[in-house]
């Protein structure tokens, strides 16, 4: 309805709101000035270190992002405050004076998604993550924290459509209009259109306490589906690099959430807060070079992300690749000195022993023990004397005849470099000898070749290999699906594989770094142009120009880019801050995957336990503990400044208690099953009631994929935004990647096809339900996973069943 006083409202704000734009608009000029002089000095090549100039450039874009971003609903909020000058004497006279805005005495704030100042400074606009704009979302009628009246502003691009007001202290409102009409439960109803929007204009208080709680340790938020935990987290991220661009502008943050699905779900978040400089991952896309594409059964999962899975690694990288040859002979002096199976395979035992977490880096020390071992042979068989005499009478001719019958002659050419020649039969001449020939150097290659991580574990895709390495911590009969489900790596990887490839590269560590020095021919290491001790290339880089030399670009470390040399990681980006959605169903290798990426991080953690899929949470729980800095929770002591490791420990605790997603009805089937997953469970309040019951059908087993079909084309009449057909996992017989297909042909692309699994964490209009029966009894956890299931729905919901007893339990 059309109403004369919220139209001039409307008409006030919106002449301010013009102006906000107005200022916008300068301060977008100015940015893109900067852009375009830091690109100028880029290709003028001034003086100024390159460094510099790229940092320039690099925030200068950032700015103009963040500016063209803020172009739709600059301005969201209103606040006006009881402060007057009655009440408080230092409150300044006249409008916009000193960056406070009074309006009839009362001072006023604008909130918007950047701040905005008027040339003079003065604020027109308020950042939302600024303090003061705490009290917008902070204020309750309860605790109306000086604030009378707060406002919010609804646009459509630059224009203000409608105003919503909530009377705060209606004792000092005595002036002020009030109007509105529960736009804030509208905008809860709204049409989804696939991805996560922003919620800045209408965080509430408890969810505001979480995104600006401490920066320091760890901040562990728990409650129940559509709490907003998932928006949350994103707004802290948000709220941390703004006021802390310093510290995590540069040490980066990272947001993990489940898989591919899901982040795509979120990924528009982030940016739409002006803020793109955090990296969002899932857990399959965490190790460069492989994607997880599938979900292993709860089964394989439960084997895989268990820490038993480390002894088992171990032992994976200490055993010798698959073509690793079984014997060294070379030739030294006419004598042919050789190491036996027996001999490498202890020798290989002790250099792993001592080389943990540096096995691709050992390669000199590998060379090492070998020629310490080929020495050992050569004198416990007397050769030192043998190699004297021989020398002494100069039978090299007649070895070497003897030797090239052999196919072996040249290979004992003498390889010193200048200096005085060693002895023969000493252990300088040995080494350098041996050292030379290609014998040794194709041995050391293909003996202790720097591995990837793919490699290892795809080596135990052969039962036979993983047999052998599995030791006590896998149960025989799963061997064989284990080793199944590595034979095709890394094409077909699972989420769990990707934590256990972090863990090998954890053991493997990098290949040796490359010592810069021009390319020595003589250098027995370097082979074909390659040095085999670093796995390098070797090449004369004298005329590179020295500033190229120390930094390509400044852009690439400030994205703190991990290099990947084939497959061969280098460096493991370590984070400021991690956000760790869905944590409940992180296994114990997961955790420790993160773990090795936060090592100095603040952490927020977001989970509702009663969604875990995962059996094992006690193990999860102290992997948990031991990734986000060790040991227990501790708090840090009054009076005094925690010690770092102390700040890295403290916790803070939040739970979140109003369901913003579902409808009441909706609700209350998802309290249905949770009191059958956890009985001891509280359901969180949901705030909407739409008047539609969920509609729960039972139909004969073997026409449930039809029904489901059917289900979903009704609901494409009913909604107008996304639908969620969600089925129990591939179990190969009712529910394949077929039946899939089938569930999905020819149906718009707003209705997504997804195993209960894929549906954690997302949100539809709609939501069909196929087989409540099956999706519980699929593993120990199944009541939980249908829990998730049937959470995700905002306006409508249908399940079908094959069981009566089913559409009773949830009715
Ligand atoms: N303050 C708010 N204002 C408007 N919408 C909100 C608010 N809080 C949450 N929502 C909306 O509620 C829905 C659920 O939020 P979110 O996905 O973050 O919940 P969640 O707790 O992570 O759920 P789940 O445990 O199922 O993953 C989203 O559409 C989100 O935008």
């Amino acid at each position: 309805m059309p109403s004369p006083v919220k139209d001039q409202e409307i008409a006030a704000e919106q002449r301010y709101v013009d102006r906000a734009y107005a200022r916008l608009e300068e301060m977008r000029a100015e940015a893109q000035a900067l852009l375009r002089e830091g690109y100028r000095q880029s290709l003028a090549g001034t003086k100024g270190s390159l460094v510099d100039r790229d940092a320039m450039v690099h925030q200068a874009a950032l700015r103009a992002q963040a500016l063209d971003i803020a172009d739709d609903g600059l301005v969201f909020g209103r606040l006006d405050l009881a402060r007057t000058r009655s009440t408080d004497p230092d409150l300044p006279l006249g409008p916009q004076e000193d960056a406070v805005r009074i309006e009839n005495g009362r001072e006023v704030r604008y909130i918007g998604r950047i701040g905005v100042r008027t040339g003079e400074h003065d604020s027109l606009v308020i950042d939302w993550r600024a303090p003061a704009a705490e009290d917008f979302y902070r204020a309750t009628p309860e605790d109306p924290r000086g604030v009378i009246r707060r406002r919010v502003l609804h646009s459509r691009g630059h224009s203000v459509v409608d105003l919503e007001d909530d009377l705060l202290d209606p004792d000092a409102a005595d002036d002020l209009t009030i109007v509105g009409d529960g736009a804030f439960l509208a905008s809860l109803a709204r049409t989804r259109e696939g991805a996560m929007r922003d919620i800045v204009a209408t965080i509430q208080r408890e969810q505001d306490e979480v995104i600006r709680a401490p920066v320091d340790g760890t901040v562990l938020v728990r409650g129940a589906p559509g709490t907003g935990k998932t928006a949350v987290a994103l707004h802290r991220v948000a709220y941390l690099l703004f006021r802390h661009r310093r510290r995590f502008g540069s040490r980066g943050v990272l947001v993990v959430g489940p898989n591919r699905r899901f982040t795509a779900y979120i990924e528009r978040v982030l940016p739409s807060l002006g803020e793109g400089s955090a990296s969002l991952r899932s857990l399959g896309d965490l190790v460069p070079g492989v994607t997880a594409t599938v979900h292993d059964t709860p089964e394989l999962a439960r084997v895989k992300g268990a820490e038993t899975m480390i002894p088992l690694l171990r032992r994976a990288v200490a055993d010798p690749a698959p073509d690793a040859p079984a014997e060294l002979r070379v030739v030294y002096r006419g004598i042919v000195v050789a190491l036996d199976r027996d001999r490498l395979d202890r020798l290989r035992a002790d250099l792993h022993r001592r080389n943990r977490g540096a096995v691709n880096g050992a390669r000199g020390r590998v060379a090492g023990a070998l020629l310490d071992a080929l020495w050992q042979v050569f004198c416990d068989a007397g050769g030192r004397r043998a190699a004297e005499e021989a020398a002494q009478e100069d039978g090299s001719a007649v070895w070497g005849a003897l030797l090239a019958a052999e196919g072996l002659g040249e290979i004992d050419a003498p390889s010193e470099r200048g200096g005085a020649r060693p002895a023969a039969g000493s252990r300088g001449d040995f080494d350098a000898r041996v050292r030379g020939q290609r014998a040794f150097t194709d041995f050391l290659v293909a003996w202790w070749p720097i591995r990837r991580p793919v490699d290892v574990l795809a080596a135990l895709g052969d039962a036979g290999r993983l047999r052998r390495v599995a030791g006590r911590e896998v149960d025989r009969p799963l061997v064989a699906p284990l080793a199944a489900s590595w034979a095709d790596l890394p094409d077909r990887a699972s989420y769990q594989d990707v934590a256990l490839l972090d863990e090998l590269d954890a053991l493997l560590g990098p290949p040796p770094r490359p010592v810069r020095r021009p390319a020595d021919e003589d250098d027995p290491f370097v082979v074909d142009g390659v040095n085999i001790l670093t796995g390098q290339e070797v090449a004369a880089d004298d005329d590179a120009d020295p500033e190229f030399r120390e930094v390509t670009s400044s852009i690439e470390r400030l994205e703190r880019a991990r290099r990947v040399d084939d497959g061969v990681v280098e460096e493991r980006p370590e984070y400021g801050h991690i956000v760790v959605d869905e944590a409940q169903d992180l296994s114990p290798m997961q955790w420790r995957m993160l773990g090795r990426r936060g090592r100095q991080a603040s952490w927020t953690v977001v989970e509702d336990p009663a969604q875990s899929a995962w059996e094992d949470l006690d193990a999860a729980r102290q992997a948990m503990e031991a990734a986000l800095g060790g040991g227990t929770a501790g708090k840090a002591r009054r009076g005094r400044k925690p010690r770092r490791d102390e700040t890295r420990r403290t916790r803070h605790e939040y739970e979140l208690t109003t369901n913003y997603r579902n409808s009441t009805e909706i609700a209350a089937v998802s309290a249905r099953v949770l009191a059958l997953a956890l009985p001891e469970a509280r359901p969180a309040r949901a705030v909407r009631t739409s008047g539609i019951a969920p509609r729960i059908r039972v139909v004969p087993a073997g026409e449930l994929a039809a029904a489901v079909r059917a289900s979903a084309e009704r609901l494409l009449d009913e909604v107008d935004g996304t639908i969620g057909v969600i089925v129990p996992l591939p179990d190969g017989e009712d529910w394949t990647e077929e039946v899939r297909a089938r569930l999905a042909e020819g149906l718009p692309e707003r209705v997504q096809v997804l195993d209960v699994l894929e549906a954690k964490g997302l949100e539809f209009d709609a939501a069909v339900i196929a087989a409540p029966e099956t999706v519980a009894a699929q593993s120990p956890r199944g009541l939980r996973v249908l829990y998730v299931a049937v959470s995700r729905a905002t306006q409508r919901l249908d399940v079908l069943t094959a069981e009566d007893a089913w559409a009773d339990r949830l009715r």
